[in-house]
């Protein structure tokens, strides 16, 4: 006889469980109250008795900690269970292992494990432990997971989905099926939030191989847009975290991400998930850390919108040639070089009567090539004066010993990044590939190989806190900053991204160029999409295909491509537009144009309309809720209910770039998309 057969006992049950929560949680309450209390009057105690030994105090000190250490695991136990008040679980499937005389267990699943102490048994168990890994791997029938006591098989003879919110059961589904399409469809056709929200109770099998993947070092996901990377990113993250727990903790952890406003936008996943978030830094930052924060730069953005505003031939064939795999392989051949021509040894007069001759210092400058070469002067310094006091009882002053060091590191040419960086251009014979900007600012596509160089030059300094490394829109990255990445980061990787969705076409990489670069790598692909409905997917299609590409079966209204004759036109256009949005059930509209110059005017103009719209800038660092105005490069990663595309004139989309920017605007609709010209149309979307 099933346990819960029905609707109503599963209802009943669910009243019980909650009362256990309840039971615990005020249980919890007096044990929080107990430990202050102590703590209290351990703080009285000392205040008012001034002559109180050493022996006694060491020994209060050590009382002190344990009870706050307990008060703050209380603190954390009693917050974990206030959440899972609300949604105590979302599944259950009903297991019983091969085994002579085991029993159908019914493992109920939720965000947290819940232990009822009182009756000794787990009533919920956390998503993440190895047997709850089967509400998602299996449907009805022979499933198995994997314990550490090794492999568990066994039959699952129930499978139940259920909504619950503020602790009411508001509908339970019976399926074979891993997840029911009925509750991912109602999850996908809700409202867009203001913060990415977790996928836990709709996580698909594809995605939960990718979550749960332990053995790769470096996993890379190529996956199409609205594919859930990013969801199942954090997730992964969230699953490390428990499994490993004691190993890795959320400060070893460490996001690279696009901007400030997408690391605002993921912040909440983490915590929904009950771990704490994790640190987060760009690309730029890692580099310029590297360089010692002494160089001026040119940022990603602004390669960017250079790129856009005034695409020029030999800008563009700058960052091509840094992006290629021959460039890396010059730059190995040059740091070589370096090593057998740069240093230069001279005769060096010690004193009135010593003097180092040049061969001998040559000869130190090569015994110790298994140091990087700026990193030998100081050694080579002590090992010659070490010689001169054991052959001839030399004693070294300090005065000596610096002269001597600062006259080896003067035999070597390398000694300033910008010079050796020219020179490795003049001696490829490409000189033109590099060109300081005004006020000897660096262009982005640099940063990288200056920071490669640097770390050839002085040792790398390799980033051991961090035990995992997340790269998100890993498309956009470079094999030579994937290098740097490699040398500073050792440790294991999940990179993520999507070679249809580059911003940087000319300096991008594929997953294949990703594992080239770290010469090590596995890469797993994921191919539906979930975000928008079929009739936009179609519509995205059309301006770049994706053989690869699987729309889930949404449907929805059919994008529109609205003609204006004029530009004047088509802004009252939108400003309509806006205005059916405001009477819209949906939550969230982005008008996402090319660039943030046309942003920031649309904006504009639309503000002085009336209209209460927010300009997102490559300056802003949080995500807002309402009528977003935008460019392509900021919406990336994010999504909204309703997307309006303005100025898809020809003028304004024609190159690889323009195309590219379309993309990654049109895929950011999960509902409703418009698209608005007032010139001529654009190529990209003629016959769609
Ligand atoms: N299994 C799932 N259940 C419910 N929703 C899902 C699932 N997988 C993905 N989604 C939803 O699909 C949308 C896209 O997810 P996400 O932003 O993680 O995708 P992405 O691949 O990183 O997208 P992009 O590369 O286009 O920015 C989100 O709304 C996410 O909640």
């Amino acid at each position: 006889m099933t346990f819960n057969q029905t609707e109503k006992q599963e209802k009943e049950y669910l009243q019980r469980v909650i009362g256990i929560i309840h039971d615990t949680i005020n249980h919890t309450d007096s044990s929080v109250k107990e430990h202050v209390e102590t703590l209290q009057e351990y703080k009285d105690y000392i205040w008012s008795n001034k002559d109180i030994d050493p022996h006694e105090i060491r020994s209060m000190r050590e009382s002190i900690l344990n009870h706050y250490a307990l008060g703050e695991s209380v603190i954390h136990k009693r917050s974990r269970l206030g959440r899972i008040l609300d949604i105590p679980y979302f599944g259950r499937i009903d297991f019983r292992e091969k085994k002579d005389g085991s029993r159908t267990m019914p493992v109920y699943i939720g965000i947290h494990t819940f232990y009822d102490a009182q009756n000794k048994m787990n009533l919920i168990y956390d998503w993440r432990a190895p047997i709850a890994g089967m509400f998602y791997d299996h449907e009805l029938g022979e499933a198995s997971y994997s314990s550490p006591a090794g492999e568990v098989n066994g039959e699952i003879s129930l499978k139940r989905q259920y909504r619950i919110r503020g602790g009411k059961m508001e509908y339970m589904i019976e399926s074979s099926l891993t997840v029911h399409d009925d509750i991912l469809q109602k999850e996908l056709s809700s409202n867009s939030d203001d913060k990415m929200k977790n996928i836990v109770t709709t996580i698909q099998r594809e995605q939960n191989r990718i979550i749960r993947n332990e053995d790769a070092h470096a996993l890379i996901i190529q996956g199409v847009a609205g594919s859930g990377k990013t969801s199942i990113a954090l997730h992964r993250i969230a699953y490390l975290l428990y499994t490993l727990k004691g190993t890795i903790s959320s400060k070893e952890i460490l996001i690279i991400s696009p901007n400030k406003v997408f690391a605002d936008y993921i912040s909440n996943v983490l915590p929904e998930l009950g771990e704490e978030s994790v640190p987060e830094i760009s690309m730029e930052q890692i580099l310029s850390k590297v360089l010692d924060d002494k160089y001026k730069y040119q940022n990603f953005f602004g390669q960017v919108t250079e790129l856009l505003e005034k695409p020029n031939h030999d800008f563009i064939e700058r960052i091509r040639y840094k992006s290629s795999f021959e460039f890396i392989s010059r730059l190995d051949k040059f740091i070589l070089y370096m090593e057998n021509h740069y240093f230069k040894a001279a005769d060096v007069k010690l004193t009135k009567h010593i003097t180092i001759p040049s061969e001998f210092i040559d000869e130190q400058f090569r015994r110790f090539n298994r140091y990087p070469m700026r990193q030998r002067f100081e050694t080579m310094t002590e090992y010659i004066l070490d010689m001169l006091t054991v052959k001839y009882y030399f004693t070294v002053t300090t005065a000596v010993r610096n002269l001597l060091k600062k006259e080896i590191k003067n035999m070597f040419a390398g000694n300033n990044d910008i010079q050796i960086y020219k020179d490795f251009f003049e001696w490829m014979g490409k000189p033109q590939l590099f060109k300081l900007r005004k006020n000897r600012t660096l262009e982005y596509a640099d940063l990288a190989p200056l920071a490669y160089l640097r770390m050839a030059l002085d040792g790398n300094s390799v980033q051991s806190g961090v035990k995992h490394l997340l790269i998100d829109e890993m498309q956009d990255y470079s094999p030579i900053q994937y290098k740097v990445i490699q040398k500073l980061y050792p440790c294991r990787k999940t990179i993520l991204g999507d070679a249809s969705q580059s911003v940087n076409p000319y300096g991008s990489s594929t997953a294949d160029m990703i594992r080239k670069s770290f010469g090590t790598g596995e890469i797993m692909k994921l191919c539906k999409s979930y975000r928008s409905t079929i009739e936009i997917t179609g519509f995205a299609q059309k301006i770049q295909a994706n053989n690869e590409l699987e729309p889930v079966a949404r449907h929805g209204e059919q994008p529109q491509v609205l003609s204006f004759g004029n530009v004047e036109d088509e802004f009252s256009g939108i400003a309509d537009l806006v205005s059916i949005f405001r009477k819209s059930n949906y939550q969230s509209l982005g008008i996402v144009c090319k660039t943030e110059a046309q942003a920031q005017d649309l904006a504009a103009k639309l503000q002085m309309h009336g209209q209460d719209v927010y300009f997102l800038s490559s300056q802003s660092s949080a995500f807002v809720k309402g009528i977003i105005v935008t460019s392509s490069h900021m919406a990336k990663g994010l999504e909204f209910d309703e997307v309006i595309v303005p100025q898809v004139d020809a003028e304004n989309y024609n190159s690889i770039i323009d195309k590219s920017m379309l993309y990654v605007a049109v895929t950011r609709a999960m509902h409703r998309l418009t698209l608005t010209y007032g010139g001529g149309r654009s190529e990209f979307i003629i016959g769609v």
